[in-house]
């Protein structure tokens, strides 16, 4: 797929929080860095079509996912930070089959692809899983599988590793390796982002640099280095 990014700003709240962000998107794994309040969740929201540019344009295989919803919720699936504003279901089958429905599938078809999306993880047991009794890994991978059942071409994640031990990390990551559709992850951390074919690094809502991780990781690396020895909080972000 191709996400286009031609000139997107975005104000909220009187503030821009976004400026000028042209890009063309077509490698299968792009980062998103930056520090805290830089913009990167927003900038997935407009990828994924939550959120419309207020200046430019953004779009994903020429469709405008902004005004198309339908067309966005064929194409694009996005996990956010916090799995649990994301789950509204009691049980796990339920929470899976709902994106389906969404789509237009009748609910007990909507259940076999759920079941089958839960078999491809190895997770069929977890069918009638009370889903507030999941951890917060297990959580992710919920909201992993649900967006994937949809079959979308493009996810995008939001800090899909907040809050996860080591292994959980290690296991989602062979999950996601194997995935076939093209992934935008939003991160502060670069250790996140091994084997990515693109980094775009924001700083207070622009695009400061745009590249492969090998030229664009080291530089940010450097910078919050150098930003965290100092003293001097003008540096934070607003
Ligand atoms: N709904 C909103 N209304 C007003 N301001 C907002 C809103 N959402 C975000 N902002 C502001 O926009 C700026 C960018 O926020 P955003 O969440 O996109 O940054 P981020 O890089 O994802 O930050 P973090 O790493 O802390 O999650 C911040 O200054 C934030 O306070």
């Amino acid at each position: 797929m191709s996400i286009d990014l031609h000139d997107v700003g975005v104000t909220l709240a009187g503030r821009p929080v976004l400026r000028a962000i042209s890009a063309g998107l077509t490698e299968a794994r792009v980062g998103i860095v930056g520090r805290n309040g830089s913009g990167k969740t927003t900038l997935a929201r407009v990828i994924a079509g939550l959120v419309a540019p207020d200046l430019g344009r953004a779009r994903i295989g020429g469709i405008d996912l902004a005004t198309d919803r339908r067309a966005a919720l064929a194409t694009v699936g996005i996990i956010f930070q916090n799995p649990d504003h994301q789950i509204i279901f009691p049980t796990v089958l339920e929470e899976i089959a709902f994106g389906l429905t969404q789509q237009g599938l009748r609910a007990a078809e909507a259940e076999t692809a759920a079941r089958a999306m839960l078999g491809c993880f190895g997770k069929t047991h977890w069918a009638g899983a009370a889903t507030h009794s999941l951890s917060q890994g297990q959580k992710q991978l919920l909201c992993l599988m649900a967006v994937l059942a949809m079959r979308p071409r493009v996810v995008v994640m939001d800090e899909p590793f907040s809050g996860l031990d080591i292994p959980t990390r290690m296991q989602l990551t062979r999950h996601l390796d194997g995935i076939a559709a093209q992934i935008v992850t939003v991160t502060h951390d670069p250790d996140h982002l091994h084997g990515f074919d693109r980094v775009l690094w924001l700083e207070g809502g622009r695009l400061v640099a745009d590249g492969p991780p090998a030229t664009v990781l080291p530089a940010f690396a450097a910078q919050m280095r150098d930003w965290g020895e100092s003293d001097d909080l003008a540096h934070l972000a607003g």
